[in-house]
């Protein structure tokens, strides 16, 4: 079990730079993912940690001991792959065999963890048969069973469910949680998944070419996004932007224009009359729009999609401007209508220009009535 931690950590191929100078602690027992979108660098920072690339610049720290020299196999770190990884020729059990057989474990050792692994994983019935014999699920379980039976400092995955079904890989989701409840290993898992990182993640980094875009708990990403980018990228539907101009600060927030002046809104961050007249964008998570006709949002219904729990509406404002809200519960409303929606002021994220969010008054916890949660329902 360990903490590791990497210091201005930079990669370049040839003369191109791929990670700008990346500072980052994970904690010790912490199940941390990495998402991004392709190319962003989430691999090639994981292989980073691993030792299966060199970083150009920079050090990682393991447990506390510097290790960006060391070879992959003296870092205590067992890698997942996507691709599984299993030697063709070899059983289930061989496989699992192979790497504490090299590290030269005693024999007895070998079969307390094989056993282990096998329970943990429900894999006890496939230790004969060859990899070609597997399902992909199976195999990706023999993959994990790899890594677990050397009992390492560190797991990382890689995407390792992308190759399974959608229905198998919910089932895998949950199943590598467990693990992490039941090994309390660190853990970091790299994913392009956003729903896949919101689910298993009790830390996320948000990665964005070669940069750290942010990194904290997914529910505070989500309600507090730092910049534009993350707020676009967690959460789907995809957060509604909107081009809005600041037009007063007050006590309770900015109050905003929208919809080239047809509208107006509260969002609940802090600014100061310095800023009135200043071009922003708004964002409104989809699920947050309230429908109600007198709305500042006024559109027209473009398109609908009645899912039962939820209906999802597409429409759009004068100015051209697309927005989609999610609602609770059965909105039969005809294409081609007049809706209105409203906000609550604690749900209307702000960006500037340089696409930073302006600061919220409250915190999340205090908006999203978290604070009260579970104590008010009892
Ligand atoms: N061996 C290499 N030689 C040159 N460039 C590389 C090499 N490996 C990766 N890159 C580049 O480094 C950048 C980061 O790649 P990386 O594979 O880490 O991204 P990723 O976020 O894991 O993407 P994906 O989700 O598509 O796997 C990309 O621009 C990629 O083209």
């Amino acid at each position: 079990m360990a903490r590791l931690e990497l210091k201005a950590v930079r990669k370049s191929y040839q003369a191109v730079e791929v990670i700008h100078g990346i500072d980052l602690s994970v904690e010790d027992q912490s199940f941390t993912v990495f998402v991004g979108p392709s190319g962003c660098g989430k691999s090639t920072l994981l292989r980073m940690i691993a030792g299966l690339e060199e970083v150009t610049s920079g050090e990682v720290h393991i447990g506390g001991r510097r290790c960006d020299h060391l070879l992959p196999s003296a870092r205590g770190m067992a890698m997942v792959f996507q691709s599984y990884a299993l030697y063709p020729h070899m059983s289930v059990y061989e496989n699992l065999r192979f790497g504490l057989v090299n590290q030269k474990t005693p024999k007895a050792e070998i079969e307390r963890r094989i056993n282990e692994a096998a329970e943990i994983l429900q894999i006890g019935h496939l230790l004969q048969r060859k990899p070609s014999q597997l399902s992909g699920g199976q195999s990706q379980r023999v993959a994990i069973g790899r890594a677990i039976v050397k009992e390492p400092e560190a797991f990382l995955f890689d995407e390792p469910l992308s190759n399974l079904d959608a229905e198998l890989r919910v089932k895998m989701r949950s199943e590598i949680v467990a693990l992490h409840r039941r090994l309390k290993s660190t853990m970091i898992y790299v994913t392009h998944d956003q729903v896949e990182a919101m689910t298993m993640a009790d830390r996320i980094v948000v990665l964005r070419d070669g940069v750290v875009e942010q990194a904290g708990a997914p529910i505070e990403l989500y309600a507090r996004p730092k910049n534009r980018f993350v707020a676009g990228f967690l959460g789907a539907p995809q957060m509604n932007f909107l081009a809005a101009r600041i037009e007063a600060a007050t006590p309770d927030g900015l109050r905003l224009t929208v919809d080239e002046g047809r509208g107006t809104i509260l969002a609940a961050v802090a600014g100061n009359a310095g800023l009135v007249g200043k071009p922003v964008t708004i964002g409104i998570r989809p699920e947050h729009l309230v429908h109600t006709d007198d709305g500042p949002l006024r559109c027209r219904l473009s398109a609908r999609e009645l899912l039962g729990a939820e209906t999802i509406l597409f429409s759009q404002l004068q100015s051209g401007e697309r927005i989609t809200a999610s609602l609770r519960g059965i909105h039969d409303i005809a294409e081609g209508a007049i809706v209105g929606y409203a906000a609550p002021p604690g749900y209307v994220h702000v960006f500037g220009e340089d696409g930073l969010a302006l600061p919220p008054l409250r915190s999340w916890r205090e908006d999203y009535g978290a604070a009260k949660g579970r104590a008010s329902a009892a």
